[in-house]
């Protein structure tokens, strides 16, 4: 069974579609880039996938099952703004996601966060854009999820540690789970993506593996991206 199966999706926001008959199957078990322009529709269609959205039309499926209370069980969403709160502590957020997440691996995200170096005693407003992103990766990356969306996750991070972000999130992933990632970081993220799933007006352009593309194109997928949105 696909982990995500997208027939015909189409969101409006008013009359301006953001999402127009998009269809997209992802299989389980693979890292795939989420790819396109300036509101081409990823975060949308993101946030339908994550449940939060629920006014569409077409089909849309996780496992077999609509977006709702079940899918959200299985499905560890990160934003692109914050999702926690400003006054509270890394420790008191880590609370948070022990009480409300059956599947949180505490002892996972506490090295992850070791391996930031962030003191779990410090408040979230008293830290920089990057180092929120790390906190908030880490705490959704420790979910035991089989769907993991992430929205644009290290786009305030500098380029050195985006590198030991990235092998921290693949590192002990569970092999039979999907990890949509939007970015436009693709150069920094191709190491890590199995697939890619370009968007342009609210639809899938290409869906491909990597290797695939490589292999066709004798090209990177960033060299490839540049070419198509040129
Ligand atoms: N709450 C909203 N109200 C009205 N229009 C919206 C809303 N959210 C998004 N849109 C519009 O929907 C389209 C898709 O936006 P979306 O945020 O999904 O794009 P995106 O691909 O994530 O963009 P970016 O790369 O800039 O983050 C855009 O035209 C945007 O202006």
């Amino acid at each position: 069974m696909n982990a995500i199966d997208i027939t015909g999706c189409t969101k409006k926001y008013g009359s301006l579609p953001a999402l127009n008959g998009l269809s997209l199957s992802l299989p389980p078990g693979q890292i795939v880039g989420l790819l396109g322009e300036n509101g081409c529709g990823k975060t949308t269609l993101l946030k339908i996938l994550a449940g939060a959205l629920t006014q569409y039309d077409g089909e849309v499926m996780i496992h077999g099952q609509r977006p709702g209370p079940e899918t959200k069980a299985m499905v560890s969403f990160l934003p692109d703004a914050s999702f926690l709160a400003g006054g509270v502590t890394i420790e008191e957020a880590v609370a948070y996601f022990r009480d409300f997440f059956f599947d949180f691996n505490e002892p996972k995200c506490r090295d992850l966060l070791g391996i930031f170096g962030l003191d779990a005693g410090r408040k979230l407003n008293t830290l920089s854009k990057g180092m929120r992103e790390k906190v908030q990766l880490s705490l959704a990356m420790s979910r035991e999820a089989k769907v993991f969306l992430l929205d644009e996750p290290i786009s305030g991070v500098d380029p050195a540690a985006r590198e030991v972000i990235l092998s921290a999130i693949v590192r002990d992933l569970n092999p039979e789970a999907l990890v949509l990632i939007s970015t436009h970081l693709i150069h920094d993220l191709e190491p890590v993506l199995d697939g890619v799933a370009m968007m342009r007006y609210g639809q899938v352009l290409m869906a491909d593996s990597v290797d695939h593309l490589r292999e066709v194109h004798h090209k990177s997928v960033d060299e490839l991206f540049r070419e198509v949105y040129r």
